[in-house]
């Protein structure tokens, strides 16, 4: 498959409106497809998003014995025989943090060897913490370079009946190890230590679906889960739309003064990045400090935006979005100095953006380098909406959750020029 190379945009020049859907929600897909696989039965799944990091989930699945149909664009049909089989062959995740963190937790309940991989940006994701959690319990599990490759030697029973998981680098250690119980052989305790994690409203996401296919998991402390070894019954599930794709069309709105329908309103969704809406909303007057530590993936699509803000903003809670698909810390500040120098500064993890309204109709020949980062590169096509010369490089790696995002914006009016 030949990947486009670069793509530069031209601003419109005019308000973007219309209608525009986002995809299916990525999070709430890769946990559905994988409960549905857990589960004994046939499951629909409609909403759904299909996009790299969905095949890569639902490929595994596969090759684990669960068959998965797709009679349309948005729909899974799973059906599951109540246990995963061992899979012939790695298990390949590309960089799917999602299918690869749930995975390695799930692989604990087959009765054999799971290898979990994904490619060279995977396999410097931290997976550590995930592991220790789990040798806790007894399983047998091994990441040598504390990231993926994982080879999990599953039983489907555990040896204690306690998690203890610090969620400070990925609250997807959480989410995995409170999906992997429920298919176990006796309740389970999991508790949070460490720091803060981000994202709380990721682990929502995740009770809220298992608890539609049958699991019984309660909080009973602030910082506690206990799930009981339930199982999954198979279920119909509709994926709300994606919000951290939302963040892209409310900004692109706000920038271009436009009126940009999503047919969904935003305090319909039950996503963390949802919450990202509200701040938007406030452009020009961005506040000067933004904490990301509650909406992270929607924080490149805000230290975009708040380059053509009224005043500078600080992007703080931001730590581990240097262990995301790339250092998307590093990602922003390089880009931003690139479209103009002094743009963007880094003080330890926190980004500063010295916003400068007049960027607005300059032409400014900027290569913004996406290190393979869908959400790099669509942000920073927003930046393209108001600034000449902005060419994305490596576009087609939108595919991980919004393959199509750049027909999305072409439908609102926005052209491209020098796509090869
Ligand atoms: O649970 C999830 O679906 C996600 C959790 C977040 O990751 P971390 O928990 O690694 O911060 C988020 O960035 C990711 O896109 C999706
Ligand atoms: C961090 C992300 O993805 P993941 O961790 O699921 O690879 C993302 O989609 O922004």
């Amino acid at each position: 498959m030949t990947r486009t190379a670069k793509l530069t945009i031209t601003p419109p020049g005019k308000p973007l409106s219309g209608r525009a859907m986002p995809p299916g929600s990525k999070s709430i897909t890769n946990r559905a497809l994988l409960l549905a696989g857990l589960a004994k039965g046939t499951s629909r799944l409609t909403g759904a998003l299909k996009s790299d990091d969905t095949r890569y989930m639902a490929e595994a699945l596969r090759a684990m014995g669960v068959s998965i149909d797709e009679p349309d664009d948005t729909t899974f049909v799973v059906t599951g025989s109540g246990r995963l089989q061992p899979p012939k062959a790695p298990l390949f995740l590309g960089n799917a943090g999602t299918a690869t963190r749930f995975l390695t937790a799930a692989a604990a309940l087959v009765d054999g060897t799971v290898i979990v991989d994904g490619d060279e940006h995977m396999r410097k994701r931290p997976i550590g913490p995930l592991v220790e959690a789990m040798r806790t319990l007894g399983i047998d599990v091994t990441a040598e370079t504390g990231c993926p490759p994982v080879t999990v030697k599953g039983t489907g029973r555990f040896q204690a009946d306690r998690i203890r998981i610090d969620g400070g680098l990925s609250s997807q250690y959480v989410s995995a190890l409170l999906m992997m119980a429920a298919g176990g052989d006796r309740p389970v305790d999991i508790e949070l230590v460490g720091e803060d994690i981000g994202a709380l409203g990721y682990i929502d996401l995740t009770t809220a679906a298992m608890k539609a296919f049958g699991a019984k998991v309660d909080k009973t402390s602030p910082v506690t889960w206990r799930v009981e070894p339930t199982g999954y019954c198979a279920a119909d599930f509709i994926v709300e739309p994606d919000a951290s794709a939302a963040t892209y069309l409310w900004a692109a709105e706000v920038l271009t003064d436009g009126a940009i329908d999503l047919g969904v309103p935003s305090d319909t969704f039950s996503q963390p990045d949802a919450r990202a809406y509200d701040v938007i909303a406030t452009f020009p007057h961005l506040p000067a400090e933004i904490d990301g530590s509650q909406m992270q993936d929607a924080v490149p699509t805000l230290a975009v935006l708040a380059a053509f803000n009224e005043t500078p903003v600080r992007f703080v809670g931001i730590a581990n979005l240097r262990v995301k698909e790339c250092d998307r810390i590093r990602a922003l500040s390089t880009g931003l100095n690139n479209i103009r120098e002094g743009l963007a500064v880094e003080e330890g993890d926190d980004l500063i953006v010295h916003s400068d309204p007049a960027l607005a109709g300059q032409t400014l020949p900027a290569e913004i380098d996406t290190f393979a980062d869908h959400r790099i590169a669509m942000s920073f096509a927003l930046a393209g909406l108001k600034i000449d010369g902005i060419t994305i490089l490596d576009p087609d790696c939108v595919g991980k959750t919004f393959p199509a995002y750049w027909r999305t914006l072409a439908a609102l009016g926005v052209t491209y020029r020098d796509k090869d």
